[in-house]
């Protein structure tokens, strides 16, 4: 038997039926009769409703969520309801949730740089991804210990900070060939993917995630890139063709060079200058600041081929655990490709410019008398005289070195090898540019014997006993070598007793003495009654020794 009240819920279900029905049947009447009404009248009606409907969606419309902004400050907002709002002091309304995106390269093409941000943000979620995700990023460079999980594109993450549930979403966009911003402007050459982490958290919360969360993440960041030591080495010589954007695009691999202080052959005083110097540089921010300068130092290393300039550069890069970009000057065209190359390198960075003298004609501050007369010609052609003036030349690289632009991008040592300094324009010398002039020079006894104790294993009482060592020290003083040549001969000598490297050295020092070029003999127009003075130049090289002959004898 029903009850009442199952017949009244039964009832009900009939009626709803029912005006269920009578809507279908009334929209299907509505379609028959329009099909009667000539396409003229239809059209117009259509367009008259569509007026009236944008005339009244700014007051009618729903509101919508904007991220970043209260409802009431949103374009769709009721007009009228904002006019109550405000005019009685309701508190505007807030979206519950906060949604701060994290790109992975800067928006800007001029700053187009890596977002540190994001790249702490992906090394920490890394840690949460081991133990919170199915899918986990995973990747190892050869120098690290231990693989870095990192989170995998369109994946989610939940994360608690201090009792605060927080939400990481990361996103991928294709590329595609018109993008702009950060889309274009990414590290490596291909340029193919858009990344970035969306963080989701409660409004209420905000204090805490941008005052102590992200600086949590910054720090947790660093102390596991301090464990992993992975640096890179990035360069530019691999994006010299394409457009523009990948001609001012850094590719990069792992950094993994063996040299270092300990191992670099030099004499120990200089060795331990320019130790000091790098340290007293990296713990110096405040002085830079104090002194309105920025936190940047230039090096020239100048000398023979050979003497050991690249390998300091990389001794200098791991005693201060910094990247290298090792930048090719021949691969950049124009002035601007310069300055984004440097924007977009990271701080805590070497930028190394190795012969420089070979890389651009930088010598002749004259050369400006010839390029005027050259624009002279090109008057009736502006577009030949626009990329003539944007070509990259001597003022764009001494802006990239100390311009406004280097300033902007932290901490960072410039260097500049080449085995010319003669040939540098006075104006990339001066201090400030090149705070800090290093010869290399031929070996000397000193960092010959760092190249003993290196390649051959031999301690100091050891070294001191050898007889040979003492004769190749004498031998040094009157034959050119460089760290180099000898490093070949005992790489040569690699399994043979240390005796035989030394004793092959020996020989070599010795034929090389021999074949040097004949001693000049320039009689000077100095004689006296008892003797002549005779210069000896050797090698086109300044006086070597001065020999005085009896008079008569010459
Ligand atoms: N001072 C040095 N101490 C230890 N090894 C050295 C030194 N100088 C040169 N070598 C060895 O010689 C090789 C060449 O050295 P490096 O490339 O650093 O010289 P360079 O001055 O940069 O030469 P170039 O001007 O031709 O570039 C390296 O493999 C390095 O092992």
């Amino acid at each position: 038997m029903l009850n009442p009240s199952m017949m009244r819920g039964a009832m009900g279900l009939l009626v709803d039926w029912r005006s269920a029905s009578s809507i279908f049947a009334t929209l299907m009447l509505i379609n028959t009769l329009t099909s009667y009404i000539p396409l003229e009248v239809r059209m117009f009606a259509r367009k008259l409703f569509s007026h009236i409907f944008t005339y009244l969606k700014p007051w009618f419309s729903i509101p919508y969520r904007h991220p970043y902004r209260s409802v009431t400050e949103t374009r769709y907002f009721p007009k009228i309801s904002r006019y109550f709002l405000s005019k009685y002091r309701i508190p505007p309304y807030r979206p519950p949730f906060r949604y701060p995106v994290l790109p992975e390269f800067s928006d800007s093409d001029t700053f187009g740089g890596a977002n540190e941000l994001y790249d702490s943000a992906q090394l920490y979620l890394g840690t949460h991804c081991l133990s919170h995700c199915i899918t986990v990023r995973l990747f190892k460079s050869c120098t690290a210990d231990s693989p870095l999980a990192s989170l995998p594109d369109s994946h989610t993450v939940n994360d608690t900070f201090q009792g605060v549930p927080i939400k990481w979403t990361s996103h991928k966009q294709e590329r595609s060939d018109s993008g702009s911003g950060h889309f274009r402007n990414r590290r490596g050459s291909d340029g193919s993917d858009r990344r970035c982490l969306n963080v989701e958290f409660h409004q209420k919360h905000r204090n805490l995630v941008f005052n102590t969360y992200i600086p949590h993440i910054l720090t947790e960041a660093a102390r596991l890139r301090s464990h992993t030591k992975e640096r890179r080495l990035y360069t530019n010589r691999y994006c010299s063709s394409g457009d523009d954007f990948h001609r001012s695009s850094w590719s990069s691999r792992t950094f993994s060079h063996p040299s270092n202080f300990d191992t670099i052959a030099l004499d120990p005083s200089l060795r331990e200058e320019i130790r000091a110097d790098l340290l007293r540089f990296v713990s110096r921010k405040d002085h830079y600041l104090r002194a309105g300068r920025a936190w940047k130092r230039g090096y020239l290393l100048h000398g023979p081929p050979g003497t050991g300039k690249t390998s300091l550069v990389a001794a200098i890069a791991n005693l201060l655990e910094f990247d290298v970009y090792d930048l090719e000057l021949t691969a950049v065209h124009t002035n601007s490709q310069l300055r984004r190359l440097l924007v977009s390198t990271t701080p805590k960075s070497v930028i190394v410019i190795e012969d420089i003298d070979c890389s651009l004609d930088l010598s002749d501050r004259k050369k400006k008398q010839m390029e005027e007369n050259q624009e002279e010609g090109m008057k009736d052609h502006p577009q030949k005289m626009s990329t003539y003036r944007e070509a990259l030349n001597l003022s764009g690289v001494l802006n990239f070195v100390d311009g406004l632009w280097s300033s902007c991008v932290g901490e960072r040592l410039m260097i500049f090898t080449t085995n010319h300094p003669e040939r540098l324009d006075p104006a990339l010398l001066r201090p400030g540019r090149m705070d800090k002039k290093i010869e290399l020079g031929y070996c000397g006894a000193p960092a010959f014997r760092m190249l003993v104790k290196n390649y051959l294993c031999l301690r100091e009482e050891e070294v001191d006993r050898k007889d040979t060592i003492a004769e190749i020290e004498r031998l040094l003083e009157e034959v050119k070598v460089t760290p180099a040549e000898i490093a070949e001969v005992f790489m040569g000598c690699d399994g043979d007793s240390d005796d035989a490297a030394l004793g092959k050295l020996v020989l070599e020092l010795h034929q090389r003495k021999m074949s040097s070029p004949p001693k000049k003999h320039v009689a000077l127009a100095v004689s006296t009654e008892k003797c002549s003075l005779e210069e000896t130049i050797r090698d086109g090289s300044t006086i070597k020794q001065l020999v005085v002959i009896p008079a008569g004898c010459s």
